[in-house]
């Protein structure tokens, strides 16, 4: 080490420790000052000359130069409190043949928020980079563990989704908005051996028209007025070797469907403004929630596309046809949006899960997780009542048929109704004008239910 530091200067060390990030000092055995930088006694506001010589207690709060220098003791990132502030210090016994000769120390940053800034910077860049490592390989997001449900339409879902995900078959999947076709599409893809490479999203209906053909088969450089210099690959050039998920494929211009079968058909794709083909190997998932066979009898949809793509198909169920899992769904949407939002709610009424449960639910699962992640921000109790649901959930036809008299259901409305406007007008007077009853016939009611 020793011949190592001949080679420099005593005028560059000086500089490289004048410089350094750190603040440094250096004591002997005895805990006197033998270097500070120029810095760190800016920082302390006192003179270099004054420090020099002078004993570390009598210099630097708190400090524990002295004990480190006795006892060759290293103390690494210990919190020091100095001038106000709670620093980072570190403190390294110098030690020459065995013997403890003295200590130095350094502070890295100069204060806890300093330290926090950099390391929450570094997490958060770190948590970035995964993502974009993730997304760079693979742009899978979901495996079918993330798949929740176990009603026996599920898992028979599940089981094909096993079954077909190790073939190169197209997969055509077909199901009601939200229903979760794009985590089926992911999932099947990660299940595949071509799960190391590339899954590419295009959303038909989201492109413009006359977009979507250099979107899909990408651009030579000066095909168009605008296109970029170098010209762009195509999601079919990205997705090469991996899997294109083509998804709202119904909407997709009948003009496209005919440009998009003869690549499935020849495995070849031509660049906007290229007349040179490229080979590649892809294969096809597409979902819709089209009536597909309505449109291809109206000719909006091409015969020979469809039978190209259906070669599997595969039916998702909405939510209203698998009751069963509503209630796993609910908790697990209600523990996501717990964490989110970092409410503690642990449960649901049970009169909440009976509207969940009779409601037919046009979003499917995207509006559920909606309703209740709007619900959890809407509640102050530990549980999502009735009242944080939407009013066009309470106001539909939530009894099943069978299921409660009429009577009963009308005196269920009738106290919901009671609790709901007392909740808005505590006045029982002004709560029963509005409710167009008298005040007597108010009370009566509202002993009936015991809500007095
Ligand atoms: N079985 C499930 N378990 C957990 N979350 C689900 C499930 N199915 C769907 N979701 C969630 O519901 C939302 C909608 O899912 P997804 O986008 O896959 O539906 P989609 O059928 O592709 O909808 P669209 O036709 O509108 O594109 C997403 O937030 C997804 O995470």
């Amino acid at each position: 080490m020793s011949s190592l530091l001949k080679k420099v200067s005593v005028d560059m060390i000086e500089i490289i420790l004048e410089n350094a990030f750190e603040w440094l000092v250096v004591v002997d055995d005895k805990g006197i000052i033998i270097y500070i930088n120029d810095n760190y006694c800016r920082f302390l506001e006192v003179e270099r000359d004054k420090a020099i010589g002078s004993h570390v207690t009598n210099v630097i709060e708190n400090t524990r130069m002295h004990i480190v220098a006795e006892s060759g003791k290293e103390e690494v990132a210990d919190l020091q409190y100095i001038k106000g502030n709670y620093m980072i210090a570190n403190r390294i016994p110098i030690l020459v043949d065995g013997k403890v000769i003295g200590a130095f120390g350094s502070v890295i940053f100069r204060d806890t928020s300093e330290w926090m800034q950099m390391s929450s910077h570094v997490k958060n860049m770190m948590s970035k980079i995964q993502s974009y490592i993730q997304d760079i390989n693979t742009g899978v997001k979901y495996s079918l563990n993330d798949i929740i449900g176990e009603s026996p339409g599920m898992n028979e879902l599940k089981d094909k989704a096993q079954m077909i995900a190790p073939s190169d078959i197209s997969i055509l999947i077909r199901g009601e908005s939200g229903t979760g076709k794009e985590l089926f599409a992911h999932s099947i893809h990660q299940l595949s051996e071509r799960s190391g490479q590339p899954f590419i999203k295009v959303n038909c209906a989201a492109i413009p028209e006359q977009l979507l053909e250099s979107e899909l088969f990408g651009y030579e450089e000066g095909a168009f007025t605008g296109a970029k210099k170098g010209g762009k690959k195509g999601k079919f050039q990205l997705a090469h070797k991996g899997t294109l998920f083509l998804d709202e494929i119904g909407d997709m211009p009948l003009n496209m469907q005919a440009k998009l079968l003869r690549v499935l058909q020849e495995g070849e794709v031509e660049a906007v403004g290229s007349t040179r083909v490229q080979n590649v190997d892809v294969r096809i998932i597409a979902a819709t929630n089209r009536p597909l066979e309505k449109m291809m009898e109206e000719k909006r949809f091409r015969s020979d596309l469809y039978y190209r793509i259906n070669v599997i198909p595969f039916q998702i169920p909405p939510l209203r046809e698998r009751k069963d899992d509503i209630e796993t769904l609910a908790s697990f949407f209600l523990e996501k949006s717990t964490k989110s939002s970092g409410k503690r709610i642990k449960d649901f009424d049970q009169e909440v899960l009976r509207i969940f449960l009779s409601y037919s639910w046009p979003g499917n699962l995207r509006e559920l997780e909606n309703v209740i992640h709007a619900s959890t921000y809407l509640t102050n109790g530990s549980t999502i009542s009735l009242q944080s649901l939407p009013t066009y959930m309470k106001t539909g036809n939530i009894y099943g048929v069978g299921s409660k008299t009429l009577k009963e259901i009308l005196e269920e409305t009738e106290k919901s109704v009671l609790t709901q406007s007392l909740q808005a007008q505590p006045d029982k007077r002004k709560a029963a004008k509005s409710l167009g009853i008298s005040k007597s016939s108010m009370y009566e009611k509202l002993n009936k239910y015991g809500l007095l």
